[in-house]
């Protein structure tokens, strides 16, 4: 894979993707946070244009985690399952705000005999999606293990969260909505952003995997920011301690300008 090639065009977001639902987002503004459109206007993104961002995804066997993350990187859907062993990693590059990044996105084995070894590559992940199938409520419940042994590995402070129904063309709309009032708790628990997609038509697929890109960035900067000393003190540059953020945590103080 060549790290300088041109990115492709459909991968340039200039813009923030939206939450698919407000009840269980990682933050609800419409746009990037001010400090991150300026720094990309300004080049000061640190190290951020040349990083690589690691995002595992987990969750039980078959739910569809290889085949979501084929029809994002390669546009292509395979109907007979073939477990993944250990793992697997695609890379995708995008722009962002003018500024190159990348996402490594690591496909784990969901099969109980393959865990062990698929573990050992949880280490440094920037953001973790957690799939369950909308059709299986079983692997609904499952997706809080999935998570527990994730965050083992990383930092539950500084991770996104990202919680994805996946096979929608499966269900009625009728089971669907039930599905998705479980799975909307169940993110809210886990402060997690909630998706719900199908690999088979594609629906949500793109817009899932931009936000993720979106997401991952803007916390990228925002901690570039904070480390280079570029804001001022007490101003506390937090993703997760934003006016409009959810899932608040901390007391913060609003910033009153983009540096
Ligand atoms: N109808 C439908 N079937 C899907 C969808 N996504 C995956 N599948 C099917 O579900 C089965 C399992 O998909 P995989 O992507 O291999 O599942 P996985 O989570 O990677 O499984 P492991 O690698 O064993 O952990 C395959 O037969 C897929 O064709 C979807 O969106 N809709
Ligand atoms: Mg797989």
């Amino acid at each position: 894979m060549n790290l300088l090639a041109p990115v492709r065009r459909d991968r340039v977001l200039a813009e923030l993707p939206q939450h698919l639902r407000k009840e269980a987002a990682l933050h609800v503004r419409r746009d990037f946070h001010p400090r991150v459109t300026c720094a990309c206007q300004e080049h000061r993104t640190g190290t951020v244009g040349f990083k690589i961002s690691k995002v595992i995804v987990v969750g039980d066997l078959s739910v569809g985690k290889t085949c979501l993350i084929n029809r994002f990187c390669k546009d292509t859907f395979d109907k007979n399952y073939k477990a993944t062993i250990g793992v697997d990693f695609e890379m995708e590059r995008f722009e962002v705000l003018g500024i190159p990044f990348s996402l490594q996105l690591w496909d784990t084995a969901g099969q109980e005999r393959f865990k062990c070894i698929a573990s050992t590559y949880y280490r440094g992940a920037q953001a973790i999606i957690i799939v369950f199938n909308l059709n299986d409520v079983a692997s609904l419940e499952h997706t809080k293990q999935w998570l527990a042994d994730a965050l083992k590995e990383n930092d539950p402070s500084s991770v996104l969260l990202f919680l994805v129904g996946s096979k929608k063309d499966l269900s009625t709309p009728a089971q669907y909505v039930l599905m998705e009032r479980d799975a909307l708790k169940v993110a809210q628990e886990m402060k997690a952003e909630y998706w719900a997609v199908s690999s088979l038509t594609g629906e949500n697929v793109r817009e899932f995997f931009f936000r993720v890109a979106a997401l991952t960035f803007e916390a990228n900067v925002l901690a570039e920011l904070e480390k280079s000393g570029a804001r001022r003190i007490g101003d506390v540059v937090r993703i997760n301690s934003d006016d409009n953020n959810l899932y608040l945590t901390a007391s913060k103080k609003k910033p009153t300008c983009c540096l």
